[in-house]
């Protein structure tokens, strides 16, 4: 047998073996996907820094409601129209918020900023070693691996006392935005031969505006672009303790492991389809739809197809049509409201409301479905995932930093989670797995069946 062909064997006894029948799960009330029957999460965790706030509980039943976010209490909405009213960013003001638990002061601010700009520069070499001559068709895949080698550039990688924590976490907050921008024109220069330039990031200009600056050959952003990609990471920075990544961040850091392979467990866990990377999932979604929808403005007809999504007949055939959908949010994800508006003002300037309202129709068009096809109680809205990468589009950021982008936002959230989990509860995470196979005798190589 070739290797393909041995493969292809070995796999149809993978999945012979490794199914368990759903009515073991039902017999056993196993909390799938860590959720009770109503729907719920099951609560493995207590947090001060993001609560999630998406339905009411009526004698154990879940009552769908507005979504609310709250970083360190305070509401994403009133945050993100506090730097607005002030004409400013607000990604650092944020991760300080998160990290540290209250607003920072005019001082701290400056002194937090500086800080960022003087660790943003990667180690001596680390760009050519670790970027330049082992580039990565994906981002997500670059960023985590570089994060795992800045581990050999730490002289106290191990400790997880909190000083330590802390610095390895402002280094890797700052460090993220280079990395990922560098790690894109490696894969542009190399794998989509486009030209190759290595811009250094800048001091006193911010998060966002370092990313724009180091992706762009000529440098150049407008202030508009600056905020529109600065709302971004603030709305993608924290999400509570229960997301997949930062749960990862949780159970990870609880084994007292160090902060690099933390984090790079936490990018593993965000790259998924059904978590960060629904962002590039709903741009080949959309791509999908405008290939096979004759006319977009044809409700009807746009209807029809995601239809055809949902039934898994179309587009990758899984059945989900990305950007809707959460875990916690019923009615409205807050952050996917501010997105839109955001959205909406950019598509005004750049005369793309065609597209703009092609988004839209899909999330109204996607709650008529569920409510058709699940009964007129079930709410779904639209997620973060849905508006984020046509504003990067128009922003013209490539599609492979969509996810990129929301790893150098989160990594804010994921570091606060981190050091709460090792300040405030030091028990091993080890919940259990019951197991449901019967014990049977080890039988010798020459006794075995061949067939
Ligand atoms: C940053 C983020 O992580 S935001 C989420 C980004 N992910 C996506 O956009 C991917 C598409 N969405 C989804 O897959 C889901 O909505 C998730 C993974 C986000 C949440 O899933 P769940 O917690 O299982 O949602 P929930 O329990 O409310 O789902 C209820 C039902 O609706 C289905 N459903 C939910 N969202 C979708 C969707 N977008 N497309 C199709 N079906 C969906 C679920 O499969 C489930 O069906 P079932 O009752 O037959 O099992
Ligand atoms: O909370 C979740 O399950 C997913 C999510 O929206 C996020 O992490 O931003």
């Amino acid at each position: 047998m070739n290797e393909n062909e041995a493969i292809k064997e070995f796999s149809k006894l993978a999945l012979k073996n490794n199914h368990i029948p759903q009515k073991y799960y039902d017999k056993y009330a196993v909390k799938q996907g860590l959720r009770n029957s109503n729907g719920t999460g099951v609560l493995v965790g207590l947090t001060d820094i993001g609560s999630v706030q998406g339905y009411s509980m009526n004698k154990g039943k879940k009552i769908p409601k507005e979504g609310k976010l709250y970083y360190r209490g305070i509401d994403i909405e009133k945050i993100v129209e506090g730097f607005q009213v002030e004409n400013r960013g607000g990604y650092e003001e944020t991760a300080f918020l998160l990290l540290f638990g209250r607003l920072p002061n005019k001082r701290e601010l400056e002194e937090f900023n500086e800080l960022l700009d003087q660790c943003r520069y990667l180690p001596d070499g680390f760009t050519e070693n670790m970027i330049l001559k082992i580039p990565s068709k994906d981002i997500m895949n670059k960023l985590q691996r570089s994060v795992l080698v800045l581990y050999s550039h730490d002289y106290n990688p191990d400790s997880i006392t909190i000083d330590n924590v802390l610095r390895q976490s402002i280094q890797l907050m700052a460090r993220f935005p280079t990395i990922i921008s560098y790690g894109y024109q490696a894969k542009a220069h190399y794998f989509n031969k486009d030209s190759l330039f290595i811009h250094s990031p800048k001091s006193r200009i911010g998060t966002a505006q370092n990313i724009l600056h180091m992706i762009r050959s000529d440098n150049k952003y407008t202030k508009t672009e600056a905020e529109a990609l600065d709302l971004c990471l603030v709305i993608h920075a924290e999400h509570g303790g229960g997301n997949n990544s930062t749960f990862a961040t949780h159970v990870v850091s609880s084994s007292g492991t160090d902060t690099y392979s933390t984090m790079a467990a936490a990018i593993g866990s965000l790259k998924g389809p059904k978590h960060g990377g629904a962002n590039l999932k709903v741009l080949r979604m959309i791509e999908n739809i405008k290939e096979n929808v004759p006319n977009l403005k044809d409700r009807g007809q746009l209807k029809d197809y995601l239809l055809k999504i949902l039934k898994g007949e179309v587009f990758n055939k899984e059945g989900l049509i990305y950007g809707m959908g959460h875990a916690v949010y019923t009615i409205s994800d807050p952050r996917a409201k501010l997105l839109k508006k955001k959205a909406h003002k950019l598509a005004l300037e750049k005369n793309k409301m065609e597209e703009y309202n092609l988004y839209s129709s899909i999330e109204s068009l996607s709650k008529e479905l569920f409510k058709e096809l699940k009964g007129h109680d079930f709410e779904i809205c639209a997620n973060v995932d849905l508006y984020s990468g046509f504003i990067y589009e128009m922003l013209n950021i490539p599609a492979d930093l969509y996810t990129p982008l929301f790893a150098c936002a989160r990594i804010a959230g994921w570091c606060a989670h981190r050091i709460e989990q090792i300040v405030s509860d030091q028990k091993i995470m080890r919940p259990a797995y019951m197991s449901v196979k019967e014990n049977s005798s080890y039988v010798s190589l020459y006794d075995r069946s061949t067939i």
